[in-house]
């Protein structure tokens, strides 16, 4: 049995919360940016979080957002990590890590070897590098994969894990070209954009648990 960390991100209703920490996600992600369909208020991520059992992790993640917005943020929702989706940099994700008592994740957009390079920048900040696919319409969420092998060629020094377009039927073959410690994952589990689906969610971590 595969001990890789499972992160089902965008969740966005106490079922669907409940259902992701039984079926053994080890992480739960909320996502707060108005234009996703995924978007949650802070006040419902707080109510989201109380929910969710110390054993797990609450993931919540932010596009390039103002300090003030940040700060708020972590406040209400008391979340165990923050995870930068947009183009926040370096220099700025270190001063959140000196300010606010949370570990901090970074979304890497991973096209090219150039990708790997800017995410070499994040280590020693970042509690985690997250790959994804290159940002579309939405940051992330976009339900689209990426080239595995960039990363089997090169796997980073710091913790890290790999999103985009994974679902039950490809996360397997995707630990297994990567050797990735976590996979994420957001349409994959998904009836329509936005919408969690309880079996698929069970079927995603039965897939991991199984590779
Ligand atoms: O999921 C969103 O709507 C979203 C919006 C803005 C920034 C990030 C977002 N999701 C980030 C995630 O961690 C997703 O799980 C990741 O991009 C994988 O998504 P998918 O390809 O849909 O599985």
């Amino acid at each position: 049995m595969s001990d890789t960390l499972i992160k089902i991100c965008g969740l966005s209703t106490p079922e669907t919360l409940d259902a992701a920490v039984d079926a053994g996600a080890t992480h739960v992600g909320l996502v707060h940016f108005e234009p996703s369909p995924r978007h949650v208020s802070l006040e419902d991520a707080a109510k989201l979080r109380r929910r969710v059992p110390e054993t797990v992790k609450v993931v919540l993640l932010l596009v390039n957002a103002q300090p003030e917005p940040t700060e708020r943020a972590f406040h209400t929702v008391r979340p165990d990590v923050i995870q930068f989706h947009g183009n926040e940099t370096p220099e700025w994700l270190a001063l959140v890590r000196k300010y606010l008592d949370v570990q901090i994740w970074k979304a890497v957009g991973l096209r090219d070897a150039a990708s790997l390079d800017w995410a070499r920048k994040f280590e020693g900040i970042a509690g985690r590098v997250l790959f994804d696919s290159p940002a579309q319409a939405l940051p992330g969420g976009n339900g689209t994969g990426f080239d595995w092998n960039l990363l089997a060629a090169n796997p980073p020094a710091t913790p890290w894990g790999i999103a985009g377009g994974l679902d039950p039927a490809n996360v397997a073959e995707a630990i297994r070209v990567t050797g990735a410690p976590l996979v994420d994952v957001s349409s994959g589990v998904e009836s329509a954009p936005g919408v969690k689906d309880v079996d698929r969610i069970k079927a995603f971590c039965k897939a991991v648990r199984g590779a």
